[in-house]
């Protein structure tokens, strides 16, 4: 079987490895609408046009000096890729957020050669807009049910590296990508380094939920879970909620101090009610969580035998 990534930009095509027929990932279509066409070995390969042009490798980042918080993002994000994106790596999930641009921004340097066999899985509309802009192949998890390494953001994560994620409204897809992976990988500046989730990230816990439900599962979190102030996640510059790339709501529920410390257990009972879709806690699924310091360092937390043990790598 010969695999073909159509390049939007080249219109090249490349192959992989095992030879018998060939699949056309068309870039242009919507990730989850994305299909795969089988040819035969014969058929001419055609290029398909994305329909507006768009700068290549235009990974939104400002070229300006950056303030404190976005070079911790920028060294936590190049300090993981460096470390856990390797030449055999071929098939690498992307998160969402502000920290990941700078996640491909360091993939890229890695150069042409190493990208050109490599797939990138998003998480969410913003880093398919990555990927694609970045010039790298895009693929989707339907496609590549395994992948090698996820890098991905988070809101906060804890000392046994569970995270809150979905400050964005992308943990539904993000918590696809994260269990897909062999490897998941955290990456944050130094404020989301916290004890306990919900010590600096506030709003609360990110649920996804299906709309009609909203209401009763807005009840059940405050009435039964304990969450008093969970609300519905309001657009900014839009009338109405906010609305995900699947189509769905977003409760941010808050809990005390007690109940996050133990987010596995409160992350059950919230996807057990009915109606949710996904919780933003992701526990014991990372292996790692790089955190960028004011003073050049980097904070690795890694699990090792079960356990999590710290080192701080120097500026060097
Ligand atoms: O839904 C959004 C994601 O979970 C993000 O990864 C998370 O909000 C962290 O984003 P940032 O890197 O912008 O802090």
């Amino acid at each position: 079987m010969s695999l073909y990534l159509c390049n939007p930009h080249k219109y090249l095509c490349y192959p992989s490895r095992a030879p018998s027929f060939r699949i056309f990932v068309d870039h242009h279509r919507p990730f989850s609408s994305a299909k795969t066409h089988l040819a035969s070995a014969q058929t001419p390969i055609t290029p398909v046009p994305r329909p507006v042009t768009m700068p290549v490798l235009a990974v939104p980042i400002a070229t300006t000096t950056l303030s404190a918080i976005e070079q911790s993002k920028r060294l936590a994000a190049y300090t993981a890729v460096d470390k856990h994106i390797l030449p055999e790596h071929k098939v690498i999930g992307i998160g969402s957020g502000s920290t990941v641009p700078y996640v491909v921004e360091r993939i890229v340097a890695q150069g042409r050669e190493l990208n050109k066999d490599r797939v990138f899985i998003p998480t969410g509309f913003q880093s398919k807009e990555l990927i694609v802009m970045s010039n790298l192949n895009l693929g989707d998890v339907d496609q590549f049910p395994i992948i090698d390494v996820t890098i991905d953001g988070a809101d906060e994560v804890d000392l046994d590296l569970n995270c809150i994620k979905g400050g964005g409204a992308c943990h539904l897809r993000e918590k696809v990508l994260a269990e897909a992976a062999n490897t998941f990988i955290v990456v944050a500046d130094y404020r989301k380094n916290a004890e306990y989730l919900g010590t600096n990230f506030t709003p609360g816990v990110p649920v996804e939920v299906v709309p009609f439900a909203y209401a009763q599962v807005l009840r059940k979190l405050r009435d039964i879970l304990g969450s008093p102030n969970a609300t519905l996640r309001m657009a900014k510059a839009k009338a109405g909620p906010v609305v995900t790339d699947n189509s769905n709501f977003v409760i941010d529920a808050p809990f005390p101090r007690e109940i996050m410390q133990n987010p596995s257990t409160i992350l059950a009972k919230i996807k057990m009610l009915t109606g949710v879709v996904e919780v933003g806690l992701f526990c014991d699924m990372a292996q790692a969580a790089y955190f960028g310091n004011e003073d050049g360092s980097v904070t690795v937390k890694r699990k090792v035998e079960s356990r999590v043990v710290e080192e701080s790598i120097l500026p060097s």
